[in-house]
């Protein structure tokens, strides 16, 4: 982490936390980290980010709003661990396992033949004119091509490239069908496809490639 991109809340990892480069060193799955109410909480906040990608508020509201996000940050800031002990990733009982930053899906199905989701963008992922923005789009393409990947290979890929083909648009608030699958394995190389559907109508389709890490590679 560089000088500049260092914030106060950052809790660095130390030389025995548990991780092997890019791995986690204990892949065990838990869903007991951050306790019973985490899921709600993090629907909540996309909740909230939701509705700031349509708010127009007053100056006072602002000004609440913003006393009040001072509030919860300061509650946050007495719980930070890092990111190898953090609940997001491993809760597989919760939507994109937690992870706020992903657009919400929930696998249908996953092995190393492929995973199918149904993932639905929110008010959040507002590109222009009531559908999604295609980043939005993207980030779902790689968080489930490195997950085919990883379900292919048992180990952890990188991205290496992602090329997203915008077929039609893609509306929000409405389940959506996201299918990734690696086409070609060679070696580490994992050649990614992937298709976006609403309903019947592609969306989008994924064509990418995935390099699978080496022990301990970061
Ligand atoms: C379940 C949770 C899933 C989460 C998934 C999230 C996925 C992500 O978002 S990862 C973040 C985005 N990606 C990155 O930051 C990656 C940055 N790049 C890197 O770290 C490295 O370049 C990396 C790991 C991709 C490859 O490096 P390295 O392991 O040293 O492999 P390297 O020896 O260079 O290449 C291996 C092979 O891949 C090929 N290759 C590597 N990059 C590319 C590329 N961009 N295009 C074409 N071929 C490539 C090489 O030519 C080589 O081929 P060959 O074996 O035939 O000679």
């Amino acid at each position: 982490m560089t000088e500049t991109s260092k914030h106060e809340w950052d809790i660095p990892a130390t030389d025995d936390s548990p991780h092997e480069g890019g791995f986690r060193a204990d892949l065990a799955i838990t869903t007991e980290r951050g306790g019973p109410s985490y899921g709600a909480m993090i629907e909540q906040v996309r909740a909230f980010m939701g509705k700031v990608r349509y708010a127009s508020p007053t100056p006072e509201l602002a000004d609440e709003v913003i006393e009040d996000l001072r509030k919860l940050n300061a509650k946050l800031d007495t719980m930070l661990v890092d990111e190898w002990t953090s609940p997001s990733g491993t809760r597989i009982d919760l939507p994109s396992r937690g992870n706020i930053t992903l657009p919400p899906y929930v696998i249908t199905t996953g092995g190393p033949d492929g995973v199918e989701a149904e993932v639905t963008f929110g008010d959040f992922h507002l590109g222009g004119n009531g559908v999604t923005h295609g980043g939005h789009v993207a980030v779902a393409f790689d968080d489930l091509g490195g997950m085919a990947s990883a379900l292919k290979t048992g180990g952890v890929a990188r991205t290496a490239y992602l090329t997203v083909n915008y077929r039609s648009l893609t509306p929000l608030n409405k389940p959506l069908t996201i299918r990734t699958w690696v086409d070609v394995q060679d070696d580490r190389k994992l050649y990614v496809k992937g298709t976006l559907h609403d309903g019947d109508r592609l969306c989008a389709d994924l064509d990418s490639l995935f390099i699978k890490l080496k022990p301990g590679q970061p």
